[in-house]
């Protein structure tokens, strides 16, 4: 396009936006006319209620009431479209495609104008702007200019794009205006990338890439499991379906209905804002934790993940790696299976008994106890007295009296091998000749990795009550944290479709993690699917952490930073030094966000106490912690996790430090937080996963 062309073409754009922008206007206008006539007519409805009071009757009043709240509905209705169009007012679309469609009588393309929300001109009947999530969006991020076809409701529709324009627009200003032909490299996508990160995650709707785009339209899979590399986008790519699902689906899909089950508090707050961006309320999140506890009626005690991880790095326990790794694999829930079954069936036995000369045959009580499986044990019993009295009244047209009452309930009690869950769980082990594999963590809390092996036996044995049961779209992030049994119990407590997302080399806890291969077994019905491209780290970023821990799958997006380096210092008070210069960097930059990641919490808590005190913005994350702002951010890896940074420091990677799988893994998913900068410290001697790097970095 030679430069007069371009111009034009801009003006052309400028006074389409000047247009589109006077549109959403004058609807805003209408909307408040339309406000102000609702305020007034509430009012007048009020008043004459009040006034009219004595003379109404009670059916009147009722039906006045509804119609003062069928009109605060209707305004506010109109207040959420009018909030709408005001969003759209700073950056009505981003993308503009030309379709000439096949068989239509229209004699020139169409242009389409995609945008956050749909912008529909009442006052002219028009559609001005498309939801990137209409069926006609699809277009925009599966081609280029040249033949193309969507799905509609109605079936494929073919034809032909014509032109294809990607905008930044801002405050009612085109930024960027780039014409897909004439650029190749994803121009759009490259600033988007290079600019400085937030305390909360961004929607990405302008510059979704044709696989995800996939991934978020496909509305047919009853469980999907994604495996994404570092920084392809899962968690981004996740929540923008759960948006695309909900307006597919609106009539039978809201907001209430979706259930996040998310890492920890931070993560859920990092997340939570991705949905109202998108014009959607937030959706319900649960921790595993909080999870496993409602399960148990908050009758067990024990440990959390992250006490888990801890334990694991601090004490390097061989048993207790060897009990989580056992756990962990496949074959334990086939023997937990087995045993279940098997105490299922030998804890009651039932034989013939005679109350009040009446016979009730042993098949009729163990058919009855049978039946109420899904019943706490007591309950149960009490369920299966009721209903063997009430065979017996139908039966022999008898009713017992008081103490034959008393006698079937405590003789049905005593057919009962009475035992704890607990008790029941523990004896697993010695049934499995291995007792040494159940052991209680401090306090005499339960290991973590006991704890849902415990809520598989329960719901096998008495069932368990969950208020989020009835969720009909589950996301579960961090998939590879969670070893099979977890996924058994979540594949029988919700029924419903599933979006299950991960990496395998992200794990935080190798001795208790699933790959997806594994999750698919346990949750069946369900689709892979792989993201293996990343857009995070700058390319330098990226390669540095592939020589930590190569992943041949990870492809990295082409964008130039600063290399990564590694900071030799003489002692670890050195290091420290070298740490607040760093800092110090940081807040003469323009970035917004540094995380000094840690191995331990042990460890971040000495690297913020040394820094306390000297900057503004400085937070220690916690197991604790709900949320992070901008600023310093010191945290473990475990915490980072899903969380991104402009820079990352990565303090003491020593040989001490970072020599195990699990370390590695750890250091792998520190390096891959940052976005822009990466800088590691060190003194003695290198962790043997970056020595190799030491000179080239
Ligand atoms: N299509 C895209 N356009 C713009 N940015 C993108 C796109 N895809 C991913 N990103 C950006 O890449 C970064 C990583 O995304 P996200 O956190 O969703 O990835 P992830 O796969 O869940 O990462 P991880 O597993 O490493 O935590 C985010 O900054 C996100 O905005």
């Amino acid at each position: 396009m030679d430069t007069k062309t371009e111009t034009s073409q801009r003006d052309a754009e400028h006074r389409q936006l000047m247009h589109t922008l006077d549109r959403i206007d004058l609807n805003i206008e209408e909307i408040n006319q339309r406000l102000a006539a609702y305020a007034e007519d509430i009012q007048a409805q009020k008043e004459y209620l009040w006034t009219s009071r004595d003379e109404m009757d009670h059916i009147e009043k009722i039906s006045a009431r509804e119609s003062i709240e069928q009109a605060v509905m209707t305004g506010d209705s109109a207040l959420a479209r009018r909030h709408k169009l005001e969003k759209l007012r700073h950056s009505p679309y981003f993308g503009r495609f030309d379709f000439a469609q096949q068989g239509s009588p229209e004699a020139s393309p169409l242009p389409i104008y995609i945008g956050i929300h749909h912008f529909y001109d009442d006052l002219a009947g028009q559609s001005r702007v498309y939801d990137w999530r209409a069926p006609i969006a699809s277009l925009f991020y599966d081609y280029e200019t040249g033949p193309a076809s969507y799905q509609s409701p109605k079936g494929e529709i073919s034809g032909h794009i014509t032109l294809k324009r990607q905008f930044r627009i801002k405050k009612a200003s085109i930024e960027l205006m780039i014409d897909s032909d004439v650029h190749v490299v994803d121009d759009v996508l490259q600033d988007t990338l290079s600019q400085a990160s937030d305390d909360t995650m961004k929607n990405i709707v302008a510059t979704i890439q044709r696989d995800q785009n996939a991934i978020i339209r496909n509305d047919e899979a009853h469980t999907l499991i994604i495996q994404g590399v570092a920084g392809s986008g899962k968690t981004s790519i996740a929540l923008h379906r759960i948006a695309f699902l909900l307006y597919r689906f609106k009539d039978t899909l809201t907001s209430e209905d979706i259930l996040i089950i998310s890492p920890n508090q931070v993560f859920s707050d990092y997340i939570a804002n991705v949905l109202p961006e998108l014009g959607e309320e937030t959706v319900n999140q649960v921790g595993m934790e909080t999870l496993a506890d409602e399960l148990l009626s908050s009758q067990y005690r024990f440990e959390t993940f992250f006490e888990q991880t801890t334990a694991l790095l601090e004490k390097n326990d061989e048993a207790m790696k060897a009990r989580l790794h056992f756990k962990a694999s496949p074959e334990f829930l086939k023997e937990l299976d087995r045993y279940a079954a098997e105490v299922e069936a030998k804890r009651f036995t039932a034989e013939d008994i005679w109350i009040a000369r009446r016979l009730v045959p042993g098949w009729l009580l163990e058919e009855v106890f049978k039946k109420h499986r899904n019943l706490p044990t007591n309950e149960r019993l009490g369920q299966v007295s009721w209903e063997i009295e009430r065979k017996i009244g139908n039966q022999y047209n008898y009713d017992l009296e008081p103490d034959e009452r008393k006698t079937l309930k405590a003789t049905i009690k005593g057919m009962l091998k009475q035992k704890t869950l607990r008790e029941t769980y523990k004896e697993f082990y010695t049934w499995l000749g291995k007792p040494e594999l159940f052991k209680t963590a401090s306090r005499g809390r339960l290991e973590y990795a006991d704890v849902f092996p415990l809520i598989y036996l329960k719901m096998r044995l008495e069932g368990v009550h969950s208020r989020w049961r009835n969720a009909k779209h589950l996301l579960i992030d961090e998939m590879q944290d969670y070893p099979p049994v977890q996924y058994a119990v979540i594949g029988q407590l919700f029924r419903c479709k599933k979006t299950v997302l991960g990496d395998s080399y992200q794990s935080v806890n190798p001795y208790s993690a699933s790959k997806a291969e594994q999750i698919r077994q346990v949750l069946r019905q369900s689709m892979y699917v792989s993201l293996n491209k990343s857009y995070r780290s700058s390319i330098e970023i990226s390669r540095f952490a592939q020589h930590i821990a190569y992943n041949p799958d990870l492809e990295p997006i082409e964008r130039h930073g600063k290399p990564p380096a590694i900071h030799r210092c003489s002692s670890r008070k050195q290091s420290q030094t070298a740490i607040q210069q760093l800092v110090h960097e940081f807040t003469a930059s323009t970035h917004n966000t540094l995380g000094i990641v840690c191995k331990t919490q042990k460890q971040a808590s000495l690297v913020f106490k040394a820094l306390e005190g000297q900057f503004d913005k400085l937070q220690l994350l916690t197991e604790q912690s709900t949320a992070f702002g901008q600023g310093v951010i010191i945290c473990t890896a475990h915490m980072a996790k899903g969380l991104e940074f402009d820079r990352v420091i990565v303090p003491e990677v020593t040989a001490t430090h970072y020599a195990t799988d699990m370390e590695r893994n750890l250091l792998y998913v520190a390096c891959t937080r940052a976005m822009h900068q990466l800088d590691l410290t060190y003194h003695d001697q290198p962790s043997h996963f970056i020595e190799h790097l030491t000179q080239a970095a």
